[in-house]
């Protein structure tokens, strides 16, 4: 593979309808402070953005001039966190484009079926779907088990268990990672998301052709989209590894579709599902229709979701008025130290 064309890259009738029949297009495969790096079929391209840059996304389709992107065409899906860096960043870009979330747990403790409706809901939230990698199925008796677990969480839900070292197995993934096509991993530490993506890259040096005519520029650079054996994309950013539950309020209520449905019946609608009279989940929940456990745990990410949505208002406003009173430099390395701002 020595020239990728926009589909190799992931362009779809979507963005033609933005950008017309011959656009002059890439794909950004890595962003770094004032500098975009993207992917197009001219080859590689360094891009020098107006402003800070932070408009943004790994994954996404740009249009440009050959020194500096002159639009970013709306994505497929988007993955975002709000950010309280500064006023004009409210939502920051994680990655853009992304078909599945790879959503990436172990054989073993690290299976939280909390965890794992959390990740549901945010692949919801983003419009990506999720898939779940049930890791070190070496280490395990019986990984159909978590299997099973792991596909009763949603009619959604695809699961597959491997030996992430195992680039055999690893090549269940192909389905996912055919050319075009663009994956994102999220997990806990420890989980092997590292490894896999070893083991998916396989052929990245050879697919080096990319890199072939970038004449002296420094390899080096951390690329956060990846091209795979399979030809598909893989999208790894520190971003991504970070990603809490936040702003997910609708995902949470699609993948508890059961419970948001029965609260809609409640008859207060600021129900807190406690002690109110007229309580439609309380009733289900008596009824043993609907499972208290996972009523607690959907109150649990509701909660989350509204304090850390609450908090990060909080936190921006403080910003704000600190701003005012300090040297920018200053306000911007809080920022930076609070885990506002990302390089
Ligand atoms: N036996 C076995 N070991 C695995 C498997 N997947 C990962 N490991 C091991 O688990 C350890 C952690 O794997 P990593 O790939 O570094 O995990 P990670 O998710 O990238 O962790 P962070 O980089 O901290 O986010 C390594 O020692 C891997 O060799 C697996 O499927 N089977
Ligand atoms: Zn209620």
């Amino acid at each position: 593979m020595t020239q990728l064309n926009l589909a190799d890259l992931g362009w779809s009738d979507h963005f033609t309808r933005q950008a017309g029949e011959s656009p002059r297009a890439a794909r950004i495969s890595a962003i770094h402070r004032g500098r975009l790096e993207a992917l197009s079929p001219e080859g590689p391209l360094d891009l020098t953005p107006k402003g800070a840059g932070l408009a943004f996304a790994v994954g996404d389709f740009i249009l440009h001039d050959g020194t500096r992107p002159t639009e970013r065409l709306v994505p497929e899906t988007e993955i975002a966190r709000r950010s309280a860096g500064t006023a004009a960043a409210e939502r920051q870009l994680i990655a853009a484009n992304v078909g599945t979330l790879g959503i990436v747990t172990s054989c073993n403790a690290d299976f939280s079926v909390p965890r794992l409706e959390r990740y549901l809901a945010m692949a919801e939230a983003s419009g990506c779907l999720p898939l779940i990698l049930l890791t070190k199925a070496d280490l395990t008796e019986d990984p159909a088990a978590f299997l099973r677990q792991a596909e009763r969480l949603s009619p959604l839900v695809t699961a597959l268990a491997l030996d992430a070292r195992d680039t055999e197995e690893a090549a269940k993934l192909e389905p996912w990672l055919r050319p075009g096509m663009t994956l994102a991993l999220v997990g806990s530490s420890g989980t092997g998301k590292t490894t896999l993506l070893n083991a998916l890259s396989g052929l990245s040096e050879r697919t080096g052709g990319l890199r072939g005519d970038d004449r002296g520029r420094h390899h080096t650079t951390f690329r956060s989209l990846r091209q795979t054996r399979f030809g598909g994309w893989i999208i790894d950013t520190p971003g991504m590894r970070e990603l809490g539950m936040e702003g997910a309020s609708e995902g949470i209520d699609v993948v508890f579709s059961d419970v948001s449905d029965l609260a809609a019946g409640c008859r207060f609608s600021d129900c807190r599902h406690e002690s109110e009279p007229g309580c439609a989940v309380k009733a289900a929940v008596d009824a043993g229709e609907l499972d208290a456990e996972r009523l607690a745990r959907w109150q649990k990410l509701r909660r989350e979701d509204r304090h850390n949505s609450e908090s990060i208002a909080e936190a921006r406003a403080r910003f704000r008025r600190f701003g005012k009173t300090t040297a920018h430099g200053n306000a911007r390395r809080e920022a930076k130290e609070a885990g506002w701002e990302e390089e």
